[in-house]
């Protein structure tokens, strides 16, 4: 049997402990898969007195991590603290400086500095991996850079917040307002420290730019993400869309077109009977589609301690049997800066209004939707109970964002809304 691959971890929180409790129970199994030991040397966090529901006495500690990451007898560096800079990029750039691989489940600090990690980890001859970054427990990092290694990729999308999906999917069975379900949320635990990370699209953004670098061999590009959060969804779009037979989810896509790269992450409308369709609570899925493998649809648990902890001990398992894989999946320099494309692929739109009940209303609309060239699939509408307009449902034929940014301005110049216009795209899935 080899040496053993000596770890030193630094943040024992959700998922440091996670990773510290799979090492401790599955010794064993993880050294035979190995072919050596995988052992912790020593740990650091921000608070030793803690009480953690682990032993760690057997390991050293370290007050600093960037010390932790530069000590001898520390092979890899796993870093589980978090943040898109600071102690997190100090630490793991110390770590490849001194020659150590590094390990970490931190989509912000890739998503933002990803290229320049690459870059410097090729450089010292290191390499990082990050597979609980993405769709936490999913094995989707690995899908991509290895097992559809030999496909073009044609599209990734996916529901990578689930956080969101747990706040759709709870207003949806519950009836319940957008305000009330945050709350709820946010007494179980659910949300991030600064929630407009989860309810913004912001981490969900992170891993979507993360994906589209390696899918699309491009320089990672958060800024170009094209982002909106759920807070604008309401319950009456929710009960709409589903009289229609589509749910809405935060759904990420990016895609290579004529144009550039596209990716955007935002509410959008899918068939109610697709998978991405029938996602329920904290759930992700991410689908990708490669031009020989066809889509493959992956589904499971996008965070919490085992699943999370799950895909990180992936990534030292990988590194202990000896895997080098270029951080997103090619050499760092042969990653393209990718032109940035706003979303011009056309697709259906849903587009919900709310009328005076007077003659020629809905001929006014209509004519909107005509001058602006979109064509009607179904249009419904609704009795006007207790309302003070009447509630209309427009499903378009496909087209473009810009027809319906044209259609959106003029609308209200109609004179017939009694209310602002909603609209949303429908993702092809
Ligand atoms: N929790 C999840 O389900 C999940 C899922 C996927 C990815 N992630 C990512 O994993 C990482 C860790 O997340 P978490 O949920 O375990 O966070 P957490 O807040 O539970 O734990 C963070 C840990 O880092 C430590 N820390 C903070 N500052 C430090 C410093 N200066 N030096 C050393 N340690 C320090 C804290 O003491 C704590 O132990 C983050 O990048 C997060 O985005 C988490
Ligand atoms: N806040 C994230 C955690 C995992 O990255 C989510 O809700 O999916
Ligand atoms: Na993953």
């Amino acid at each position: 049997m080899s040496a053993p691959l000596r770890l030193g971890i630094a943040g024992l929180g959700t998922v440091g402990i996670g990773v510290v409790k799979i090492i401790q129970k599955h010794a064993d199994l993880v050294s035979v898969r190995c072919g050596r030991p995988v052992t912790i040397t020593a740990v650091s966090a921000r608070d030793r007195t803690r009480n953690r529901d682990a032993d760690l006495s057997e390991f050293a500690w370290e007050a600093d991590a960037v010390s932790l990451a530069q000590r001898d007898d520390v092979d890899l560096f796993v870093e589980l603290i978090g943040g898109d800079a600071g102690v997190a990029k100090d630490s793991i750039e110390a770590a490849l400086r001194a020659g150590k691989d590094v390990v970490t489940a931190n989509k912000a600090l890739l998503a933002l500095h990803g290229q320049e990690l690459a870059e410097l980890a090729e450089a010292e001859g290191r390499v990082i991996r990050f597979e609980a970054a993405v769709a936490g427990g999913i094995p989707v990092i690995k899908a991509l850079t290895e097992s559809l290694a030999g496909n073009g990729i044609n599209r990734v999308m996916g529901v990578m917040n689930g956080t969101c999906n747990y706040i759709l999917t709870r207003m949806e069975s519950a009836g319940l307002p957008y305000e009330t379900v945050f709350e709820e949320a946010r007494q179980l635990g659910y949300l991030e420290a600064d929630p407009t990370l989860d309810v913004g699209g912001i981490d969900a953004g992170h891993k979507l730019a993360i994906l589209a670098a390696i899918a699309f061999g491009t320089r990672v590009n958060f800024d170009a993400v094209e982002i909106e959060g759920i807070v604008r969804v309401s319950i009456d779009d929710i009960h709409r869309a589903e009289d229609m037979g589509y749910r809405i989810k935060l759904l990420g896509v990016a895609q290579m077109t004529a144009r550039g790269l596209e990716q955007r992450m935002s509410p959008c409308l899918v068939p109610a009977d697709s998978p991405l369709g029938q996602l329920n609570g904290g759930t992700n899925m991410v689908v990708i589609e490669g031009d020989s493998a066809g889509q493959i649809v992956l589904r499971g648990a996008g965070a919490g301690e085992g699943p999370t902890a799950s895909a990180v001990m992936s990534d030292v398992i990988e590194i202990a049997r000896g895997t080098r894989l270029p951080t997103f999946g090619r050499p760092a320099a042969s990653l393209a800066a990718a032109q940035p494309a706003r979303t011009a692929v056309p697709a259906a739109y849903y587009m919900r209004m709310e009328l005076q009940d007077k003659p020629g209303a809905l001929a006014k609309v209509a004519a909107v939707l005509g001058d602006s060239g979109i064509s009607i699939d179904r249009m419904r509408q609704y009795g006007h109970a207790s309302r003070d307009g009447v509630p209309v449902l427009v499903v378009t034929h496909k087209t473009t964002p810009e027809a319906i940014d044209h259609a959106i301005a003029a609308l209200p110049r109609t004179g017939v809304l009694t209310g602002d216009p909603v609209e949303l795209r429908i993702e092809e899935v």
